[in-house]
């Protein structure tokens, strides 16, 4: 699993700031098969990141965590993917580019045996 350490907090202005921060999200979701915005001290979002670990990924396919609160771009990520997804929670997670939501959500696709479908697409 992966984790990003970079940031985009610069002084550009909130517009170039805010256009930079939606194509870092977008593009995330874009280029990896699962992504996770989670927070490293988050219950819910250990959770969402042990049960994705714990199922086998085809091959080729990985997962990408942003841990928000290790990031100066944290908050702006999270407000983006408030206006995004309608979710202000972490985790916030996505498969295949399709919004899950948060963990509760991914356990509910787990028990329905969804989940495994859906990472095998
Ligand atoms: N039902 C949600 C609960 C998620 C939740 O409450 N996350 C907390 C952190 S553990 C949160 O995002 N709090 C607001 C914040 O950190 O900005 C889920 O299953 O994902």
């Amino acid at each position: 699993m992966g984790s990003s350490t970079s940031n985009l907090a610069t002084s550009s202005s909130p517009n170039a700031m805010s256009s930079k921060i939606s194509q870092l999200v977008d593009s995330t979701i874009d280029e990896n098969f699962v992504t996770v915005f989670s927070k490293s001290w988050c219950p819910y979002c250990r959770r969402a990141k042990n049960l994705l670990n714990s199922l086998e990924l085809p091959e080729g396919k990985n997962i990408q965590v942003l841990e928000l609160d290790l990031r100066d771009d944290g908050s702006q990520i999270q407000s983006y993917l408030a206006r995004k997804t309608g979710q202000t929670t972490v985790p916030n997670i996505f498969i295949n580019r399709e919004h899950i939501g948060g963990s509760d959500d991914l356990v509910d696709l787990h028990k329905s045996g969804k989940l495994v479908k859906l990472l095998n697409q």
